[in-house]
């Protein structure tokens, strides 16, 4: 089975927990475009649900595939967010935005009851920071951002090159928000509660891709077969 089937796997399961009249986030990535997809099959033969998309990209995917859409500011709770992410550790925190939707990403998911992570099984790591941390800026003051950011890498034990993010077009690739975004290759995080507190509190960064505490249960895909984790502390701990 390829990679492009196991995430499709992913999501086929996460779909099993959908039920009649939820509010669901839907997330960015090519994980998450297979359940928008598996979604509006379902939708297509009579389920009646509602989403919010994290990206313009999931937008446009949902509308294509028939899942009606509302905003944050229409409906009060989501029930689950499903959406991929780029490297998944044992207490199911996150490195996401690869795609570079993280922001809105993590406005979804803290608005959802519960989020279900879906990914293949290359993904779960046991120490987050192989892959490279995204952080979203301001591009005003930029180097001031960046020698705050170095100094909270610093304080929290992490140290790696940080580059800004080009778009496949060769400019600086721009956000749904109209940010840019730093790529940190940090290689091992041992404490990404505090890194991610650390980053928080920087003015010029806007979000940072740890997601810490938000993530409900994991899906994992691989060759031997489906594994569902579930976190053991309760969401937002
Ligand atoms: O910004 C993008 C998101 O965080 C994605 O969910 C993440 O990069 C995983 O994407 P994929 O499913 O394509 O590996």
């Amino acid at each position: 089975m390829n990679m492009d089937q196991l995430k499709r796997q992913a999501a086929a399961r996460a779909l099993e927990d959908v039920r009649d009249g939820m509010q669901l986030g839907l997330g960015t990535g090519s994980t998450a475009k297979h359940f928008v997809e598996l979604l509006g099959e379902r939708v297509r033969a009579g389920l009646k649900v509602i989403g919010v998309p994290t990206s313009e990209a999931t937008r446009l995917d949902a509308i294509r595939c028939g899942v009606p859409l509302t905003t944050l500011d229409e409906i009060d709770h989501l029930d689950i967010t499903v959406d991929g992410a780029d490297e998944i550790d044992p207490e199911l925190n996150l490195i996401k935005g690869g795609g570079g939707a993280l922001l809105r990403e993590k406005i979804v998911a803290a608005a959802s009851d519960r989020m279900i992570v879906i990914a293949d099984d290359t993904k779960w790591v046991p120490t987050l920071g192989g892959f490279p941390l995204p952080v979203e800026v301001i591009p005003f003051g930029l180097g001031a951002t960046r020698r705050a950011i170095e100094k909270a890498f610093a304080e929290c034990g992490v140290s790696g090159q940080m580059a800004v993010r080009n778009g496949k077009d060769g400019h600086v690739f721009v956000t749904d928000g109209g940010h840019w975004i730093l790529d940190a290759q940090l290689e091992k995080i041992e404490d990404p509660a505090r890194l991610a507190t650390a980053l928080s509190a920087i003015p010029g960064v806007v979000e940072h891709g740890l997601f810490i505490g938000l993530a409900s249960s994991a899906v994992l895909a691989g060759g031997e077969g489906i594994r569902v984790i579930e976190r053991r502390k309760p969401k937002g701990d």
